[in-house]
């Protein structure tokens, strides 16, 4: 069976072939022109990583914009301008004889309509009768749990928009938590703190190329480069690593929160899978240096950090192709579909 496995994330899209692996693992992120980022067709002149590098440095006449928030397609026409332009990458010649099939991950909570509309935009885009699959399930596949196995699981999926905490077990879910608080919100927290208490105001690549660096261990400390409120002028500074994740532990607090209230909602046999088993996690930033720390601090249970946190949801997804079963099990667990 080929096919694709496609995660269509907040930050980052990654398409993901059922024989050949990962083929595109780009940003979500596209350059418009400004007059054309309301209009009828989007049709965009950069996509993926090369729009990336136009963030903040867009000249006038030209906008970069992010076609999903919270891991949802808002704005219709951006998102299809958007999936055809990244598709475009990946396409052959014989898609237009062959359309592939897919399987896509989707947020739990995304609603009908949301889900819908992303049905729409992959068709649109030469998909073949996409499938959706939600991503806590797509993520737990790839990082190689049994979503139908008589016996309960835990996934903590934290991207760049959307946190969800999920347990499911035998084809269904048991406990789901969703917020908006992830890498988008951490990213702010240090933007907010490094010009409320070093008046410097820094780019959004850079501060967030700082939150990522803690985990590369690079040393105790990194040096930042931004304007100084004050004067106006270009200023570099030393940061610890120590105080970077200081700056980032309120928010990082909140995202492991919503873990409590989800292993709240569990029935007691179901508790006890996850407290031998543990949680596992994945999602960009669950990289954060010493994340996976702070949860078995919080909770005392193990954690289980996946492999390529990155890919694992589209990499399930891929797999999904083969285990339609899952795919029909869990399509009607959508939160507003329960
Ligand atoms: N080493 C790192 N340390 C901390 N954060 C990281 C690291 N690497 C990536 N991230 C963060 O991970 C986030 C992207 O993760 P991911 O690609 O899983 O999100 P996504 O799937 O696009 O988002 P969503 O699931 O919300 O739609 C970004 O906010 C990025 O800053």
């Amino acid at each position: 069976m080929t096919g694709f496995g496609i995660d269509l994330g907040t930050a980052n899209t990654v398409v993901c072939h059922r024989r050949r692996g990962v083929v595109l693992d780009e940003p979500s992120v596209m350059v418009v022109r400004t007059s054309e980022a309301r209009a009828r067709r989007v049709r965009p002149l950069l996509v993926g990583r090369e729009a990336r590098d136009l963030v903040g440095r867009c000249p006038v006449g030209l906008t970069a914009v992010r076609p999903l928030h919270d891991g949802v397609i808002v704005d219709l026409e951006a998102a299809r301008g958007f999936v055809v332009g990244m598709l475009g990458k990946v396409a052959t010649p014989a898609w237009q004889r062959w359309r592939p099939r897919a399987v896509i991950g989707v947020p739990a909570g995304a609603t009908a309509l949301e889900r819908r509309a992303l049905l729409e935009v992959a068709d649109e885009a030469g998909i073949r009768r996409p499938e959706l699959i939600p991503e806590p399930i797509a993520g737990a596949v790839g990082c190689g749990l049994k979503p139908l196995q008589p016996r309960a699981h835990m996934v903590m999926d934290v991207g760049g928009g959307t946190s969800e905490i999920t347990a499911f077990c035998y084809g269904g879910v048991l406990s789901h938590r969703s917020s908006p608080i992830a890498g988008d919100e951490l990213t702010l927290a240090l933007y907010r703190y490094l010009r409320s208490e070093h008046q410097l105001l820094v780019g959004e690549l850079t501060v967030e190329a700082l939150k990522c660096r803690t985990y590369v261990d690079e040393g105790p400390s990194s040096v930042v480069q931004g304007v100084d409120l004050g004067t106006g002028r270009p200023r570099l500074m030393t940061l610890e690593t120590d105080e970077v994740l200081e700056a980032l532990r309120p928010t990082v607090d909140t995202i492991i929160g919503a873990l409590a209230g989800a292993l709240d909602d569990l029935p007691p046999q179901a508790a006890d899978d996850i407290l031998t088993d543990g949680v596992t996690v994945f999602g960009g930033s669950t990289l954060l240096c010493g994340f996976a720390k702070l949860v078995e601090a919080a909770f005392a249970f193990p954690v289980r950090m996946a492999e390529r946190p990155l890919t694992c949801v589209a990499e399930g997804a891929a797999l999904c192709l083969s285990e339609p079963d899952v795919v029909r099990a869990y399509e009607g667990t959508f939160i507003d579909a329960v």
